[in-house]
């Protein structure tokens, strides 16, 4: 069943990021009462000191939260290395939970994290075959038995679960809709989800920027219609989490990038001479990743990492 609701009881669990020391950031958890008493002090507040609009948005954005506060654990959790974002959700009822897009050298970390929490990891998943980092997904398969992984049968990739655009993938009383986004990749997909108004949208949209197209059947036309069509078209209020983030940001929103993307702001023509001479260099382990990621990041692995199947 989903939860499309958002009339259903606050839970104490908030979306207030705190970076941890070890990169991982965490939820505040207060009690009902008192997240009632700061929303509504901060409201107050807001009233005597901002104009009109903001006032509808900042009523807006608290709305959207209480509703996403519903029986969701959310952690955003981050790779300093590769500049990664991994993101573990779970059902806080039957504890059922999914890992979005794991490092490899981090997997030990998610696995205990899950542990930790009770959770039972139904799915491993990502949201394209990275070519920067070695997904977690093959080790996770081990260190947390039971789990599968999941991936776009566009990726080319193995994996226990294939998914296409239009497919949901559930949670316990959760589901994200997964929705095809190629143009970084010809197997880029996003995941929404439509009760707690967040996407998870991989490379193909960064805060304030977007993933490169000038490698794995990258293409400038593709991203933008992508994004465009089945991500920037979700209501204004969907806050957006990247794959990936280089000068510490955390999230966007829908309307933010629609004002704000230096790069899918331009029309069409803009954009593709923008993403054709960003000028990058080829990511440092793009010749390790690919062929591991092709099969769930166990393959030639580097010999620290090979040690740890032992
Ligand atoms: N320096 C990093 C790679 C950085 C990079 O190319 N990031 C990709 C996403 S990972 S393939 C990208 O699309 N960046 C877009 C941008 O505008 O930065 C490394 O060596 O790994």
């Amino acid at each position: 069943m989903d939860d499309d609701s958002c009339q259903t009881p606050l839970t104490t669990t908030t979306h207030n990021f705190t970076p941890g020391p070890s990169g991982q950031s965490f939820l505040s958890v207060q009690h009902p009462l008192v997240y009632l008493y700061l929303c509504l002090s901060q409201m107050f507040r807001n009233l005597l000191t901002v104009s009109r609009p903001s006032f509808i948005n900042l009523v807006s954005r608290m709305s959207a939260q209480a509703c996403r506060d519903n029986n969701m654990i959310f952690r955003q959790l981050f790779d300093r290395e590769s500049c990664t974002y991994t993101y573990l959700l779970a059902d806080n009822t039957t504890k059922e939970a999914v890992l979005i897009d794991p490092v490899i050298e981090l997997a030990e970390r998610d696995a205990k994290l899950v542990q930790e929490l009770g959770l039972n990891l139904k799915y491993v998943m990502n949201t394209h075959m990275h070519a920067d980092h070695i997904t977690g997904t093959g080790l996770l398969k081990k260190l947390v038995p039971g789990c599968k992984s999941l991936i776009a049968k566009m990726s080319g990739a193995k994996a226990d679960i294939h998914v296409e655009h239009g497919d949901k993938v559930t949670f316990g009383e959760h589901h994200l809709e997964v929705r095809g986004t190629p143009g970084h990749t010809s197997g880029c997909i996003t995941y929404v989800s439509h009760s707690h108004k967040m996407a998870f949208t991989g490379d193909a949209l960064l805060v304030r920027g977007c993933g490169r197209t000038d490698f794995q059947e990258g293409s400038p036309d593709t991203l933008y219609h992508s994004v465009h069509s089945q991500i920037l078209s979700l209501p204004s209020e969907f806050i957006l989490y990247p794959a990936h983030d280089y000068k510490g940001q955390t999230a966007t929103t829908v309307a933010e990038e629609k004002q704000f993307n230096p790069r899918l702001t331009k029309n069409k023509e803009e954009f593709n001479d923008i993403m054709n001479n960003l000028g990058l260099a080829y990511p440092k382990k793009i010749d390790v990743s690919l062929p591991a990621n092709k099969v769930c990041g166990l393959h030639d692995l580097p010999e620290d990492l090979a040690a740890k199947f032992n």
